[in-house]
């Protein structure tokens, strides 16, 4: 199912196990700036909206989204977090820089999971344009950074 038929921000609170004994780490990219903020804003949201701890969630800044992968090892290294949600924005250029971006992201991110015992999720939006990435970020697509925090939050859970 593409996201065209699916609101990123809706989920039901009755699936969801409540967040309050959770540490959160999230990883924001500062590229495209306008939409990580978004993103982030609608991922803290809904993890207080789960019962977080606002203490419990701990946010830190990279410049782009090739350095989300370092900043969430860092993360799960040194602040005993239950999930990290890693941030960010890449939007096509002129050039292949969106390819290699875009694809070493994902395998990086997909490659902590495999070598830590903490799930690190994939909030990275990969768009054409920066109306598709407007869209997602709280646009009529509903807030990838919603759905990463409800991800977050069964996988932190999963197996306890
Ligand atoms: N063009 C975008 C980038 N590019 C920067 C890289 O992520 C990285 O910071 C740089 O190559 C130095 O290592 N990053 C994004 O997050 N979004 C883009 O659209
Ligand atoms: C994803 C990128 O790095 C890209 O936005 C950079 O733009 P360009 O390909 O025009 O250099």
């Amino acid at each position: 199912m593409a996201t065209e038929n699916k609101n990123l921000s809706h989920y039901d609170k009755a699936t969801i196990p409540n967040a309050k004994n959770f540490r959160f780490g999230i990883v924001v990219s500062e590229w495209n700036s306008n939409i990580t903020h978004n993103l982030f804003k609608g991922a803290k949201e809904a993890l207080l909206d789960c019962g977080a701890i606002e203490k419990n969630i701990i946010k830190w800044d990279v410049p782009g989204s090739f350095e989300l992968v370092f900043g969430a090892k860092k993360m799960i290294e040194n602040q005993n977090v239950d999930a990290v949600i890693a941030i960010g924005s890449v939007i096509q250029g002129e050039t292949k820089h969106f390819d290699f971006v875009c694809s070493a992201t994902a395998q990086g991110i997909k490659d902590l999971n495999v070598q830590h015992n903490t799930p690190v999720i994939f909030c990275v939006l990969t768009d054409n344009t920066m109306q598709q990435a407007i869209e997602r970020s709280g646009g009529k697509h509903g807030n990838k950074g919603t759905e990463a925090a409800i991800a977050a939050i069964k996988m932190a859970a999963l197996g306890k």
